[in-house]
Formats: C-alpha cells, structure tokens, sequence
C-alpha cells in the first residue's frame, strides 16, 4: 500500500483564497483592514524565516502586518510595555510574539501580557485552560492546522485511536486535547516514554511533534495508519525534514503529510484565519469585553 501525500500546501492555498474574502468583505462593511503585530526578539535567522513566511502571508491576504524588531538585550518590562501599548491599538487585532524568547525574559509573563482578544496564537494560560473545556477564544494554529487537515481529507476523529509523539505546550499537549475534544481516545507519548512502538502501533491516527529526524520508521508505525507529521528540522547540509522516515512510512501508511509542503503551510494559513476572527468580531463588537 502506497498512502496518500497530503498536500499541505494545496488545502493551505484553497483556504487562503476564502480567508482574502472575508477580509475583503470586512473591508467593504465595517471600513476594519485586520491587523497582526509580530513581535522578533534578538536575530535567530530560524525566526527570521518563519517571522517572513508569516508576514509575506499577511500581505498576500489582505493583511496588514507590524514586524517589531527588538534587541536581544531588550528587558522584559520594556517588552511588556510594547505588550501593553499592542493591546489598547483599535488597529491591530492579533498580537504575536514570535518564540523563543531570550533566556532573560519569562515566556510566562510574555504570554499573560498578550490580550486574551489578541492571542491569535493561542498561546495565553486562558485559551490553554479553555482546551480543556472546548471553549477557547482562540485555537492554537499548528494543532487547529492539523485538524483542518483531518477534516479536509474527511478523516474520522471520534471513537479512533489517536496517539500524539511529543508533549510540548504549544504542540503536542494542546493537539492531545482537541483531539479528545472531538472524542479520540489520545495517548500522548513524550521523551521518557518507554517502548515508544508499543504505543504508536496502536494509532489509527499518529500525530508526531517530537523535533527529532527519523524518529518514526515503518516497523512502528500500524499498517493503514493516518501520518501526521508536525517536526520541523534543519539537517546539517540544508535540507529541511520532519520526524518521520517519510520515504518508508509512507509505504505502511493510508495518509501522511510531507514536510515542507503539510502542517508548516497549514500553522501559517491558521494564524491568518485567527487574525481575521478577531478582527471580526472587532468589527461587530462581538469581543469578550474586560479580559485580559
Ligand atoms: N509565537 C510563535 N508562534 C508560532 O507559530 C511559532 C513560533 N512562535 N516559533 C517557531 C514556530 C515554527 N513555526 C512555523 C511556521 C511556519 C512554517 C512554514 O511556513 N513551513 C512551510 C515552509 C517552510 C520553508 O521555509 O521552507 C512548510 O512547512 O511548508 C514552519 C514553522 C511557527 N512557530
Ligand atoms: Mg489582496
């Protein structure tokens, strides 16, 4: 069995097209162009990428984009500041700050600076908390991407096994929960994990955000398995991989997502989606008024 190669970049593409209308249409009734705010701490040339691909989408979609550059030496109370000044600004409706951060700055603080209206990554205590419940105000992008994904492809979620590699906050634990939302049943397998292949053979629907090349190769992966592949890794001579031996899993599998070309396109495409939401609801005064 050969599987299907997600084209990432492809569903990415059809559902850019809707977000331009409806920025179109914001533009045309209420006179609201959305706004998004990238906050780059220090000059990581990784950063530097994403921050581009994430403002070059802005642009193609209608968007208007605020790159701000800060030092690496900035201090925390001056990037809380430049927080604070974002969130009282009518005329930006998502506020980003591009991750990591240098070791000085608390992640923590950062994040609970951001207002829970402008948190279009997803990322602030409050629309964590709301992952547990299925009620944020914002989804994060990467873990809502890969339910898109899902969805497009008409892949079921209910009642199947669902078995996530990697535990991060922004990856792994938030994409366990969506899952779950939706009635999977989820384990979430992580670096101390023992006998990781005693888990993963289970899934129907294998989500991988581990960081680690080749960290999945066909003998632990069930025949018929839905790939998932969310690892982003630059290999030493360029070339940019995922966390799964693609060329062999793909043999064993029914579905799988390339990297580049799956979840990297959908993360950037959600983060569009978030910005226009809040930038309607801006727009119709449908914000959760007083939350911070
Ligand atoms: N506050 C914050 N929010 C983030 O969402 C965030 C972050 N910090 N820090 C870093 C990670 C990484 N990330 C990616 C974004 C786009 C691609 C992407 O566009 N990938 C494309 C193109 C890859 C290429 O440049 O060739 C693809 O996979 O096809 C990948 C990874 C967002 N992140
Ligand atoms: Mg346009």
């Amino acid at each position: 069995m050969s599987a299907k190669i997600i084209d990432g970049t492809a569903i990415a593409a059809k559902l850019r097209a809707e977000y331009h209308l409806r920025v179109d249409d914001l533009k045309a009734r209420h006179g609201v162009t959305p706004g998004l705010a990238v906050i780059l701490v220090g000059d990581s040339p990784a950063s530097r990428s994403y921050v581009r691909n994430k403002i070059k989408a802005c642009q193609q979609a209608g968007i208007r984009s605020d790159l701000i550059e800060l030092s690496s030496q900035t201090p925390e109370d001056q990037l809380l500041e430049r927080i604070y000044a974002l969130n009282d600004d009518p005329g930006i409706h998502g506020i980003l700050v591009q991750l990591p951060l240098p070791p000085h700055i608390r992640v923590s603080s950062v994040l609970e600076a951001i207002s829970v209206e402008k948190d279009v990554d997803g990322f602030h205590l409050y629309n964590m908390g709301g992952l547990v419940t299925g009620n944020t105000v914002f989804s994060p992008c990467t873990p809502y991407g890969v339910q898109k994904i899902l969805e497009h492809e008409n892949i079921p979620v209910e009642g199947r096994n669902v078995v996530v590699v990697g535990a991060s906050n922004i990856v792994g634990k938030p994409t366990a929960l969506m899952l779950m939302q939706q009635d999977a049943t989820v384990v979430i397998c992580h670096k101390k994990t023992r006998d990781l292949g005693h888990f993963t053979l289970l899934a129907d629907i294998l989500v991988v955000a581990a960081g680690v090349p080749n960290l999945i190769v066909p003998q632990i992966v069930r025949t018929g398995a839905v790939v998932i592949d969310v690892g982003f890794n630059r290999l030493p001579d360029g070339r940019i991989v995922g966390d799964v031996d693609f060329e062999g899993v793909k043999e064993k599998a029914s579905y799988i997502t390339p990297v580049p070309g799956g979840v990297g396109q959908m993360t950037v495409t959600m983060l569009l989606h978030n910005t226009i939401l809040s930038a309607e609801r801006y727009a119709t005064g449908t914000q959760r008024a007083g939350m911070r």
